[in-house]
């Protein structure tokens, strides 16, 4: 575990630091100064330590993604050490989060979301060539992408495509992506995770539901702070953090993926956008693995408190099922792999 400041004095004087944990990748260790900063900021007098760990899923590039709970990969070695004491919050995107904690933890905070969409990177080759969107690609170009929702929903509009795996933080992806010997064309990736660490210039088409005819992840784009949930302390710290309508917007967003999913992450693609003040429209899809089916939907209503949220995303799931998403998730339960990577 690598601490980024060492403020002895401050240990001298018997002050206790905030423990942050994060990842080691690079995004996540802007994420965390992120989270330290705007701490700082509301708090000047406190000190702070971040402490970057490599997880199992970081460490585990080879084996198969589908033999281990693919959201638990991410978390669980820091959720231990919050749970030990040894750190007092843990920043994560909140997409990688599961959308049920242990009782003895919670998410404390949403921070204001960064660009939710999913987006386009065209390798150096192609670029060069004047390729910009998915549609102009030639028939057979190959998308880099792990994420059964993205290639699903890519697949459903453009059948004219291919998909070739790609893991690894975004830095490996984008070295991936420009490397003559590998088959990659173009990746999509989150818009959020290329802004963050200042490659939005590598962009060259963000996905919507009218711009390509892809939902983005549930989640994607916030970061959410986790805490022990006994811990009133650090929820208080916390308070200045959070988001209000980004917190409800993700919430809807994790009621639809929990009560569909049955334990089980499943692919589903969601636009959540506030249209009005308080008015939250949510766009929801299932797509099977090949893109042949889909079913899609849409609600827009008054959203401001959590339970509102929550029957929003739960009434999405109802919608979902009723017009016949279960059939679409049971065939991809049985070819289980990465949902979102
Ligand atoms: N699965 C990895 C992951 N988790 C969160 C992000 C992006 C940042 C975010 O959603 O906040 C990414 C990279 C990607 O999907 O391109």
């Amino acid at each position: 575990m690598a601490s980024s400041t060492t403020p002895a004095a401050a240990v001298a004087a018997g002050e206790k630091e905030i423990g942050i944990g994060t990842r080691k990748s690079l995004l996540a260790r802007i994420q965390a100064d992120m989270v330290q900063a705007a701490l700082q900021k509301a708090w000047p007098d406190k000190k702070y330590a971040i402490h970057a760990m490599s997880t199992m899923g970081d460490n585990n590039q080879v084996t198969a993604l589908h033999d281990f709970n693919a959201k638990s990969l991410w978390t669980h070695e820091l959720e231990a050490l919050l749970l030990e004491g040894k750190l007092d919050l843990i920043v994560h995107c909140l997409k990688d989060m599961p959308t049920q904690l242990p009782p003895t933890l919670s998410i404390a905070a949403v921070m204001e979301r960064e660009d939710p969409r999913d987006c386009v990177i065209i390798s150096a080759k192609y670029a060069d060539k004047g390729y910009t969107t998915l549609a102009s690609l030639p028939a057979g170009s190959v998308v880099g992408t792990s994420s059964v929702r993205r290639s699903a929903q890519i697949a459903r509009q453009y059948p004219e495509l291919k998909f070739a795996d790609v893991r690894g933080n975004v830095g490996t992806r984008l070295a991936k992506l420009d490397d003559p010997e590998k088959p990659y064309t173009c990746l999509v990736l989150a818009a959020a995770g290329l802004k963050r660490l200042d490659l939005a210039a590598r962009i060259s088409q963000y996905l919507e539901s009218d711009n390509g005819g892809v939902l983005h992840a549930v989640g994607q784009g916030s970061l959410a702070i986790e805490i022990r949930a006994d811990d009133a302390e650090t929820l208080q710290l916390l308070a200045p953090l959070e988001h209000v309508p980004s917190k409800l917007a993700c919430l809807a967003e994790r009621s639809l993926m929990r009560t569909l999913e049955g334990g089980c992450s499943v692919p589903i693609g969601v636009e959540t956008k506030w249209t009005a003040e308080k008015q939250l429209s949510m766009k929801y899809a299932v797509v099977s693995i090949d893109g042949t089916e889909s079913v899609h939907g849409h609600i827009e209503r008054a959203v401001t408190t959590v339970e509102e949220a929550d029957q929003l995303g739960w009434d999405a799931a109802r919608d979902l099922v009723e017009r016949g998403a279960g059939k679409i998730l049971e065939k991809i339960n049985l070819n289980r792999k990465l949902v979102d990577a």
